[in-house]
């Protein structure tokens, strides 16, 4: 530790096997407060596959008695958890804003969706599982029955440090799996909090088992373990490639969500004062680090003047700072790689001949220069096969495109090997309905912006955004479970 570094932290362990175990490896990550460098949230473990074997041990015998359960007792322990970290939120949330930076409010919003899971899936313990097909034998009785996987092992990413762990690890137990987790490095304190909410609400030892440690370790072994039998992704493309290409060698079933380079269209007859709000919103919230995130901007001529003109007069106000400062409005980027990779985006778009509008540069004055701040972006006269129109930035950039028709406008949103979310701007019913009919997307959002995922519609993206699969909902059961189909003769 280097002097000058807060030493009021706390050291997190594993959970195998329902105790909470120091790797093997006697070896911690330090997990630091991008807002502040010098801070250390926590210790956390750097596991080796030997503790990644223990715990993919752990969940196959746990497994056998945890698949035999009735899914209303099985959710009843969801139950319990969600009680448990709503009681933590704000403990929780506050974690969550030191260790990766998106503010305060944001991260209560995100704790209590995790809340709101639980028990959405808490519930789908009592719902059914399968159909009667009748069966062209008359003394027959046919129908599908829904079997778990066995063993899943869940790879989440530091962006949604609790719901997305949550919107995995709730159907994957629900519907009778045992999980091995591992969080991102970047945010497995707050990850070992929610596990501690699963613990103590009392979950049988080995159903739910936590090993954080490298990507190239623990992420690699799970993609390796002959014992697991579905692994569920979220992050970039390029690990995603990974995890399917290694899945697909064992014949393991996967998921994957990855990214997005989500375009709003906004028409000339929109209501431009809602359409900025929502441009602003969902472009820069959470410093622009969701794949859901509006990254590119496609305005019709007619009224692209009058649109930037608004549009910068909000973008000129937000104030950037720590997350947990009542006045912060955008946090930090999540690390300094990821302020990096968004400075060299910037650099690239201007070296590319994109006029740069606002920002675009890293913030160090003002109590700032110990984080990873980087001004709200905006950049225009950007053409569609520029870099910072194909590739995800993840990071607080807008890239504003001017068209002249609806119809180039859904080329031009339609122009990238991404596909998860769009929104589109305008009163007019034909635009509307040429929107949801030839966007080629997951989430398709009528005067609304491209981030907004709701827990109980089915979450993914067309093209390279994913696996063709879908998360929440009820299209969770799709990946947790097997259709095993029943023929009863007497
Ligand atoms: N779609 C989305 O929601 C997200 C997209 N991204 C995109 O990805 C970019 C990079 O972010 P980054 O955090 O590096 O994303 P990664 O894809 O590297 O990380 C996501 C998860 O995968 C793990 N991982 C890393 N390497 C491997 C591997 N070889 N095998 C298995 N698992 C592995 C990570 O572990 P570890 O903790 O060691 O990093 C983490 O748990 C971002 O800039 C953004 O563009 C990032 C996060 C979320
Ligand atoms: O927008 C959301 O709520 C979810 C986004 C998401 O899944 C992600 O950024 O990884």
């Amino acid at each position: 530790m280097t002097i000058g570094e807060k030493t009021t932290t706390n050291t997190y362990l594993n959970y195998i096997n329902g105790s909470w175990t120091a790797s093997s490896s006697g070896e911690v990550d330090k997990s630091t407060n991008p807002a502040n460098a010098q801070e250390i949230v926590g210790y956390i473990q750097k596991s080796t596959a030997a503790d990644l074997d223990r715990a993919v041990q752990a969940a196959k015998e746990a497994q056998v008695q945890w698949r035999k359960l009735s899914g209303a007792a099985r959710g009843d322990y969801l139950f319990k958890t969600a009680n448990i970290l709503e009681a933590r939120l704000n403990d929780i949330a506050e974690t969550m804003t030191r260790e990766m930076g998106k503010s305060l409010p944001e991260a209560k919003g995100e704790t209590a969706r995790g809340v709101a899971i639980l028990r959405y899936y808490a519930g789908e313990g009592m719902r059914k599982v399968g159909d009667v097909i009748p069966s062209t034998d008359s003394e027959a009785l046919m129908f599908t029955n829904r079997v778990p996987l066995g063993v899943v092992g869940i790879i989440s990413p530091w962006n949604f440090p609790v719901a997305i762990p949550v919107w995995k690890i709730a159907p994957a137990l629900i519907y009778g799996n045992a999980v091995v987790f591992k969080p991102a490095q970047e945010t497995a304190v707050t990850a070992a909090k929610v596990i501690e909410c699963f613990a103590e609400a009392g979950l049988p030892a080995g159903v739910l088992n936590m090993v954080t440690g490298a990507g190239s370790v623990i992420g690699q072994g799970i993609i390796d373990h002959k014992d697991i039998k579905g692994i569920s992704f979220t992050g970039s493309d390029q690990v995603g490639k990974l995890v399917a290409q290694g899945a697909v060698a064992r014949g393991a079933k996967y998921q994957l969500e990855m990214g997005g380079k989500n375009p709003v269209i906004v028409a000339e007859d929109a209501d431009l004062d809602l359409a900025v709000e929502a441009t602003v919103s969902g472009g820069l919230r959470s410093t622009g680090q969701k794949c859901t995130a509006t990254s590119r901007v496609i305005v019709q001529s007619k009224i692209y003047d009058l649109f930037k003109e608004k549009l910068l007069a909000k973008v000129n106000e937000i104030k950037v700072g720590d997350g947990l400062n009542s006045d912060t409005w955008m946090g930090p980027c999540a690390s300094e790689n990821q302020l990096n990779t968004v400075l060299s985006y910037i650099e690239k778009g201007k070296q590319e001949g994109a006029t740069l509008l606002a920002g675009g540069k890293r913030i160090t004055g003002g109590g700032l220069e110990n984080g990873f701040y980087v001004e709200p972006t905006v950049f225009e006269n950007v053409n569609r096969n520029m870099v910072i129109a194909q590739e995800e930035i993840f990071g607080p950039v807008l890239a504003l495109i001017k068209v002249d028709t609806i119809e180039e406008a859904l080329e031009v949103a339609n122009d990238t090997k991404y596909g998860l979310s769009a929104s589109i701007f305008t009163q007019n019913i034909g635009n509307m309905l040429s929107f949801i009919r030839e966007m080629d997307a997951g989430l398709v959002r009528i005067n609304a912006e491209s981030a907004g995922v709701e827990l109980q519609a089915p979450f993914g993206g067309m093209k390279q955004s994913s696996s063709h699969s879908r998360e929440q909902g009820q299209a969770a059961i799709e990946f947790y479970t097997s259709i095993k189909t029943v023929f009863v003769k007497a």
